[in-house]
């Protein structure tokens, strides 16, 4: 084979298709919509390249009509795990030794099949099957994925090219090698294009993985495996198990060539396996990359310097966007005394022109949440706060499960500014605000850095610079995705690499070169190339 220093195309990050009223793409996407609507998918799980039915049917159904069914998939249990465990391991060595830039072809063309072939599939799958809007499906299962894709090749070439310095006589090399075993990529149902990259980052280093996305995730999670498998990847490389996820925990953690977890998800279930894991660490191989981003309670801190209206579209946008289910959602705001009746009026006004509904309605701003029993929490916290003193609801606070699971965008004022709501994720389209005295700045700052266990985003808004400084300082390690005069959310990769630390994760930034590094073992290479024949120093006499 003819050899070259390759160089990848440079990546620009995908386009957004705006999906205006009479657009071509808009007449694409509702045709996409209406051919899935009128019929059922099946998913399988795929291990070493071949689809396996697993014994449990399951129903997949849509959250804003949930009596509607998009198809079918077929849980397996521990035996699929064991099996798709042993087809990464089968796989390992014919992957790790094909040449990373032919691997790296592989997710480029899965990147231009999305693009192109699939792209109005894969936000028609994420529009039925978690209720995104047609934007918010956009920028997720086309953009954001297609972008994870393109980027983290250039970023594989730029560590793969990082190499020591070497002294005459003498190369220094670094192998970045695969991880020793299979990596579990264990995936959340929020965002289409996490649950693909989980699995394909750790592949692209060279390694093997098992893959279990989230139930409510697995309708388009199947499609993100198809256009895998036709971009070329060869079986065994990702394996799709769908299983229970403690179940398939049981056999991941206690396997010896266990060597690493690609999650997100929420804390507590990251604690758990973390503990898992630290139970199970003799009996390992290697030590396992842990590597998770987890939960938020993001906060927007808006000093008396603010501009009212721009604050409270961050506000709007940063909370109710895909329902509040996003880690990075504004959940909890500071706004100043002096600011308040402007952001109040606002708020109202915005919010009573939101319509909430079925994402095949473009209308619709506000869609339904993801399913009866993130229903059954959100709700409880807003019924909650209806019997509490310390609480006033300033605009939604109805909630529907009849057709969908809908929940209004809810804005909560406490005069508690520990308040649970203020405290705990709820993953939902609740935000909660504290109305403290202009001349409390000080003190403020440091209730927003001591109020919560994560530190995952988090929005300034400020015109006064001095202000802007000391709030950027008191909340140093208070969000590990911080905005200056924006909304809290939306980070695009290559230009806002995203994770938080505290209860939030580890903070390995998905979709740049610090995420692709925790997925290579490097061996240094020393080579000589005049070996010395005699032990005796220069310096000894004969
Ligand atoms: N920080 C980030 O980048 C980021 C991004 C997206 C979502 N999130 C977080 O994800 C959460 C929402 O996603 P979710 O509801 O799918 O999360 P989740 O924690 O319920 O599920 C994540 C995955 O873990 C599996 N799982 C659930 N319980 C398990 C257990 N006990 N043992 C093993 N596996 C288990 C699920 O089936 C799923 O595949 C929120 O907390 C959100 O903040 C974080
Ligand atoms: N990266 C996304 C959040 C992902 C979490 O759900 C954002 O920045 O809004």
């Amino acid at each position: 084979m003819s050899s070259g220093v390759f160089q990848v195309p440079t990546p620009v990050n995908e386009p957004i298709l705006q999906y205006g009223a009479n657009s071509a793409e808009r007449s694409k996407l509702k045709q996409a919509l209406s051919d899935l609507r009128n019929q059922q998918i099946d998913v399988q799980m795929r291990i070493a390249g071949r689809s396996l039915k697993g014994a449990k049917k399951v129903a997949m159904t849509c959250p804003h009509d949930h009596q509607h069914v998009l198809g079918h998939y077929y849980e397996g249990g521990k035996a699929e795990v064991a099996q798709a465990i042993d087809a990464a391991l089968a796989a390992r060595s014919a992957w790790a030794s094909m040449p990373w830039e032919d691997r790296a072809a592989i997710f480029l063309k899965a990147a231009d099949l999305s693009a192109t072939k699939y792209r109005m599939q894969l936000n028609a799958r994420t529009m039925l099957g978690q209720s995104k809007n047609a934007y918010q499906a956009e920028i997720d299962a086309a953009c954001e994925w297609i972008d994870f894709l393109r980027f983290n090749v250039h970023y594989a070439q730029q560590i793969y090219s990082e190499q020591p310095i070497s002294s005459p006589g003498v190369w220094n090399r670094l192998e970045y090698r695969p991880l020793e075993g299979f990596v579990y990529a264990l995936t959340p149902f929020n965002f289409t294009a996490i649950a693909g990259n989980l699995p394909a980052a750790p592949a692209l280093m060279g390694n093997t993985v098992v893959w279990k996305p989230s139930p409510t995730q697995v309708y388009s999670a199947g499609l993100l495996m198809e256009i895998l498998e036709e971009a070329g990847l060869p079986a065994g490389v990702i394996n799709l198990v769908l299983a229970d996820g403690p179940e398939a925990g049981e056999v991941v953690f206690s396997h010896r060539d266990f060597a690493g977890i690609h999650f997100t998800g929420s804390t507590g279930v990251f604690q758990t396996i973390w503990k898992n894991i630290g139970q199970n660490i003799a009996n390992y191989k290697s030590y396992p990359r842990i590597v998770g981003e987890t939960g938020g309670k993001d906060f927007v801190v808006a000093h008396s310097s603010a501009d009212a209206k721009a604050l409270t579209t961050g506000l709007i946008r940063g909370a109710f966007e895909y329902q509040g289910q996003k880690c990075s959602a504004a959940s909890r705001a500071y706004v100043p005394a002096s600011l308040w009746p402007a952001v109040e009026k606002q708020l109202k006004a915005d919010l009573a022109a939101i319509k909430m509904g079925g994402t095949e309605d473009f209308e619709n701003f506000v869609n339904a949440v993801i399913d009866a029993k993130a229903f059954a929490k959100i709700t409880s916290y807003i019924s909650e706060a209806k019997k509490s003193p310390e609480v006033t609801i300033i605009s939604g606070g109805n909630f529907d499960d009849s057709k969908g699971y809908f929940v209004e965008p809810t804005v909560l004022l406490t005069t508690n500014p520990t308040y649970r709501t203020m405290v705990e994720e709820i993953f939902g389209p609740v935000l909660t605000i504290y109305v403290y005295n202009d001349a409390d700045w000080k003190e403020t700052l440091a209730l927003v850095d001591s109020t919560s266990a994560y530190a995952l985003t988090g929005a300034i808004f400020a015109q006064d610079k001095y202000a802007m400084l000391e709030a950027m300082k008191v909340l140093e390690n208070a969000a590990g995705n911080l905005y200056l005069n924006d909304k809290c959310t939306g980070a695009v990769v290559g230009q806002q690499p995203f994770g938080g630390a505290r209860a939030s994760g580890t903070n390995d930034k998905a979709g740049s070169y610090l995420n692709l590094l925790r997925w290579v073992s490097p061996r240094t290479v020393k080579e000589v190339f005049v070996s010395p024949t005699d032990f005796r120093y220069p310096f000894l006499e004969k």
